[in-house]
């Protein structure tokens, strides 16, 4: 018999597990996406945006270098420089070279080139901040000769004649702006070149903060090769820090810009990212539960019941009913359901024609030998308790061998079947049974008949049977004879017993000329 799975094999807890799995998996690929997809995707965009960032601070670093320039364009192309160059004007430095007007024009160092480079005057602030103005190179007057000899020697090695600019990341990080010295108005020829050096002081630094709002630092940086890409280093989940070289002079060296910014563009979006993934998980949580809930109320609980159903079926309650909650039902299981009641009652008829065939007699209808003990052994056990008396009656028809000779083997079938159903008719209460126990021989229990009742009954069949007038030969009409027994309420008595006083007596009638009722006597009793 089928017993319910166990525990882990049930299909609630199978579907679960196989759900977990699957649940698990989801989740697995979900962080690996997030990991190897959405993450790189974020930060990608947060290189984009440092890089911006510095591309801001670039340009505003172009506007400083644009405004020197036109500086430098503006001293340039002055004749009284082109006059001075050309040694025409000396009170020149007197008027113009002198501490307060570079310091007005922001400048750490003015210097003025022949046209061959050769530095032809020079004024600016030392380190110290000491003014110095001296004819050609600054060393003359003690200053350093490390930046007018880089331009000296661009300008000797031949530069267009336009306005040229540069970074310096020398000691101190500076920009710088070249052009050549001409005559405003008259279209004469180059007299040398001006060269204005504006220091990238921490006060400029500071401004760039100011109108760029980045944390920034500026300073000069010795690079090996091609100059580097931008570098980002994620100092902590808000901070990173973003470096950039810019080419500088002298040769070598380079500006380093670095800019420390936040990342809340790049925390935004993971906190959006987070966001969604919550709420798009809560939402499949419940749809999960709801699927659950729907499953378990549609299809395992009416499976279970289903279930519990066909395991009682065996157990016990065999005719129960299959539950009107399962039949009812119009999907599959109420389908399934139907289907398993048709076949319980396809098979309940089956038992019912097997059991049939084993009990009956297939040619009268009557019980056969086997009904027949159990049934004498039912009422003569109920006798033993004195519930009843029991009288039991063999009948054989007479010279039944001479009537199938004579009419042949299927008149004797139907003479067998009228006499079987006269039979019947005659015993047809309750308790009372009729039985083909042999080819034309019959026996009959009569439970609950007095003693004297059963010779009665015998004669009464015996006169039935023969108002019948089945026609016989060469005897007139078919007849019985029959043999009586009986047992009295409180007696036990054997079956066998019973039996073979109603044979002895059946006998004793065959013997005495056929056709008549013999009860049994006190001699064959046992
Ligand atoms: N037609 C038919 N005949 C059967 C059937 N079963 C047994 N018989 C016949 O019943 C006859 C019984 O004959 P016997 O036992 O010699 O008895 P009898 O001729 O009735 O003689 P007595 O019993 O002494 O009166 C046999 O010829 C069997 O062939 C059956 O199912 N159908």
């Amino acid at each position: 018999m089928a017993s319910m799975p166990p525990r882990f094999s049930s299909l609630r807890n199978r579907f679960l597990a196989a759900l977990a799995l699957v649940v698990g998996v989801a989740a697995l690929i979900l962080a690996l996406i997030a990991r190897y997809q959405i993450a790189p995707i974020l930060l990608e965009d947060e290189s984009r945006y440092a890089s911006g960032e510095l591309d801001r601070i670039e340009r505003a670093l172009g506007n400083e270098r644009n405004h020197l320039q036109s500086l430098v364009e503006d001293w340039a192309w002055w004749d009284d420089t082109y006059a001075f160059v050309g040694g025409t004007r000396p009170e020149y430095v007197d008027s113009n070279l002198y501490a307060g007007a570079l310091e007005t024009l922001g400048v750490q160092l003015m210097a003025f080139f022949a046209p061959d480079g050769a530095p032809y005057w020079t004024a600016g602030f030392d380190r110290q901040g000491a003014f110095w103005s001296c004819a050609g190179h600054p060393e003359a007057c003690e200053g350093s000769r490390e930046l007018t000899d880089q331009l000296g020697s661009r300008i000797g090695q031949g530069l267009d004649e336009g306005t040229h600019s540069w970074l310096w990341a020398g000691d101190a990080p500076a920009l710088i702006a070249l052009t050549p010295i001409l005559k405003s108005q008259e279209d004469a020829p180059a007299n040398g070149w001006l060269a204005m050096v504006m220091p990238l002081s921490e006060a400029l630094v500071a401004q760039l903060r100011e109108t760029t709002g980045i944390e920034l630092t500026l300073r000069g940086q010795t690079v090996e090769g091609a100059m580097a890409d931008d570098r980002l280093e994620r100092l902590s989940p808000t901070r990173m820090r973003v470096t950039r070289d810019l080419a500088a002079l002298p040769a070598g060296q380079a500006l380093r810009l670095e800019a420390t910014l936040p990342r809340q563009r790049y925390q935004a979006s993971l906190e959006t990212f987070r966001f969604a993934l919550v709420w798009t998980a809560g939402v499949l949580a419940v749809t999960l539960i709801v699927v659950l809930l729907l499953l378990e109320r549609m299809i395992l609980r009416p499976l279970r019941d289903f279930a519990r159903f066909t395991q009682q079926l065996g157990r016990h309650a065999h005719d129960q009913q299959t539950p009107e909650s399962l039949i009812g039902r119009r999907d599959e299981i109420g389908i399934l359901a139907r289907a398993f009641q048709h076949l319980r009652q396809c098979q309940r008829h089956q038992h019912d024609l097997l059991l049939e065939l084993s009990q009956h007699d297939a040619l009268t209808g009557l019980a056969n030998r086997r009904l027949l003990d159990e049934h004498l052994g039912e009422v003569l056990a109920r006798a033993a308790q004195g519930e009843h008396g029991v009288t039991l009656m063999l009948v054989d028809i007479d010279h039944f061998k001479a009537y199938n000779d004579h009419f042949g083997h299927p008149a004797g079938d139907a003479c067998l079947r009228k006499v079987a159903e006269t039979m019947r008719q005659h015993f047809s209460r309750p308790g009372q049974l009729v039985a083909r126990t042999g080819g034309e021989e019959f026996t009959v229990v009569l439970p609950g008949a007095p003693p004297e009742a059963g010779p009665r009954m015998a004669e009464s069949l015996r006169a039935a049977i023969e108002r019948l007038a089945i026609p016989h030969h060469p005897y007139p009409r078919v007849t019985i004879s029959v043999g009586v027994s009986h047992v009295e309420a409180g007696q036990a008595r054997a079956a066998e017993s019973l039996i073979e006083s109603a044979d002895a007596a059946l006998y004793a009638a065959k013997r005495t000329g056929r056709n008549r009722v013999q009860v049994e006597t006190a001699l064959n009793r046992v």
